[in-house]
């Protein structure tokens, strides 16, 4: 971006996912034919189609997890093949579980969260414990980030996961069901805050999700794009940012 001459509604306007008539099949059975996307620099796109649809396949192949079979697929204007600021990008996957003997504690698996394997061994600050505290806070995992993670229930895990997301409030941010197992409140919590965090706070979302009454109330009913069985919800902000740092705030 040429930031001599960004005004702001340009500014917010850099495409972030671009999809050029992408396609995928494992083997001989095709999961997405010939997808073109663009998700642009402070949308929120809601992905939504039955099971086996394709949705976390394509979520796979956003992330550079899963090559496309044809098409090209861009991020942040860059081709995937040779994008290399994974730190600008959270991901969540759906189904996540860790090995009950993995050692580490919540709050070290959240704080890992902020380290990318260029600053690994960056000391941690005062400001790193608060963003840190926040997000434990926000995911209402506060009293067990002493714990060790592979002792957590499923719907526990699921929010160190999703803490780890989002405390460095990275650009664009790929969730796939990211609330499935997780109680009501803290769903509702959770939500509360990424749609904030979404108007006021200059992120872009991307989330598989089966709520469509969720998806319906903050996205529209009507859906922008359509691939196959896989239809896209969008809402684009033009909101002001908000001038308080960090998330907790979002809640109140
Ligand atoms: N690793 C794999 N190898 C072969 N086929 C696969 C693989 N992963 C998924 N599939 C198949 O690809 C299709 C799409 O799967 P995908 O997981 O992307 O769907 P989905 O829309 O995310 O479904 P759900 O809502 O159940 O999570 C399904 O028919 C699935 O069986």
């Amino acid at each position: 971006m040429n930031s001599e001459n960004a005004a702001p509604a340009a500014y917010c306007h850099e495409n972030i996912i671009e999809l050029d008539q992408v396609s995928f099949a494992y083997g001989d059975q095709k999961v997405i034919t010939d997808l073109s996307l663009v998700v642009k620099e402070r949308d929120f796109v809601g992905v939504i189609g039955s099971n086996g649809a394709g949705k976390t396949t394509l979520l796979r192949m956003m992330v550079g997890l899963l090559k496309p079979s044809q098409g090209e697929i861009r991020l942040f204007g860059q081709s995937i093949r040779r994008f290399r600021d994974w730190d600008r990008i959270g991901y969540v996957p759906q189904k996540n579980a860790f090995n009950p003997l993995f050692p580490a504690t919540v709050r070290e698996v959240v704080m890992s969260g902020l380290y990318s394997n260029k600053k690994l061994f960056k000391r941690v600050g005062k400001e790193d414990l608060q963003k840190c505290s926040e997000a434990l806070e926000v995911m209402r995992i506060a009293d067990i980030a002493g714990k060790r993670i592979g002792q957590l229930s499923g719907g526990q895990q699921q929010r160190v996961f999703l803490a780890r997301a989002l405390i460095n409030q990275p650009d664009l941010l790929v969730l796939d069901e990211p609330t499935v197992g997780i109680d009501a409140q803290t769903q509702a919590d959770f939500f509360e805050l990424i749609f904030h965090m979404h108007r006021h706070h200059h992120m872009t979302f991307l989330m598989v999700s089966h709520d469509m009454e969720m998806i319906e109330s903050y996205l529209g009913k009507e859906p922008r794009d359509r691939c196959g069985g896989i239809k896209f919800y969008v809402r684009h902000s033009h909101e002001q940012d908000c001038t308080i740092p960090g998330m907790q705030h979002s809640l109140v």
